[in-house]
């Protein structure tokens, strides 16, 4: 789907980035690859029998019309070794961008996205697409940090869904629950799309966000790096800015020499909280 860029505030172009609709990997991380899939000849309407509805907690996360019914920690999808037909209800984010959504120049937050059709809740908006970073590496772009997506960590005693952009967020506070099988390190991963992106590279933060980032697996069984899909909240009339939770913690980033970084919120919302970190 194309997706155009709107400035009718200045002359400033959009800045230089090469868009990329999937994940990029290095041979330096080692994906864990899927290891089966489910075995249902249908739609995986059974979700005692489907492998990949008992992996979600014994249900389908997803509604008829393709919403997602709730956000979950992690979400499984069907994915290339599964049985069922590529219109499975358990296929969703996979599928790619279904509404024309639209790049814009906001007054006060640089560039941000808006939907030229009006939105459903529950539906899939786009992925975080970028490259794959391990923490280390992640470090060591803290001049260029403003495109980080944290992963968090795989094996944590937090709760937090630590779903953040962040360079260098307490790992504690920004960690997730889910335990990992195979995984002996805790080793943190982080998307970096300043490089490589797509449109979700351009969706600011708000306190009153009308998105969700969901953790999701399909293509691969490494919960340390999941998939970042971003699903409507609610239902978002058109031309209204989409924006998600970037869940930083004040006063835990912190530049290349330790201090403690500020930067300020103008999303606008009457819940603003005044920083984004
Ligand atoms: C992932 S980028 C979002 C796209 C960005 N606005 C752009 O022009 O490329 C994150 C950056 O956008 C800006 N930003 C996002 N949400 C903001 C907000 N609520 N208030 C102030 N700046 C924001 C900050 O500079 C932040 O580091």
């Amino acid at each position: 789907m194309r997706i155009c860029a709107v400035n009718t505030l200045d002359s400033l172009k959009l800045p230089q980035f090469k868009y990329t609709a999937k994940m990029k990997y290095t041979s330096r991380h080692n994906v864990i690859p899927l290891k089966g899939g489910c075995e249902c000849k249908g739609m995986c309407s059974d979700s005692k029998k489907c492998l990949c509805a008992v992996k979600n907690g014994g249900e389908i996360p997803f509604n008829h019309s393709g919403a997602i019914v709730e956000a979950k920690l992690l979400v499984y999808e069907c994915g290339p070794l599964c049985k069922c037909p590529p219109s499975c209800y358990n296929r969703v984010s996979q599928h790619g961008i279904k509404f024309q959504l639209e790049i814009f120049k906001t007054t006060s937050r640089g560039w941000g996205v808006r939907s030229l059709n009006s939105i459903p809740s529950g539906s899939f908006i786009c992925q975080y697409t970028g490259e794959l970073l391990s923490e280390k590496e992640a470090d060591q772009r803290t001049g260029n940090d403003e495109y980080l997506f944290d992963l968090g960590r795989s094996k944590s005693s937090s709760q937090s869904m630590g779903a953040g952009l962040s360079s260098v967020i307490s790992p504690d506070l920004q960690s997730t629950s889910i335990s990992c099988e195979n995984v002996e390190d805790e080793e943190g991963f982080t998307i970096d799309a300043f490089k490589y992106g797509s449109v979700g590279r351009f969706i600011n933060h708000s306190c009153s966000p009308n998105l969700v980032a969901q953790r999701v697996l399909y293509d691969h069984d490494d919960v340390r790096m999941p998939h970042i899909m971003l699903f409507a909240a609610e239902n978002i009339p058109p031309l209204r800015e989409l924006t998600y939770d970037y869940n930083y913690v004040v006063d835990t980033v912190y530049d290349s020499a330790g201090n403690i970084k500020i930067k300020e919120c103008y999303c606008g919302s009457s819940e603003c909280t005044g920083r984004m970190y």
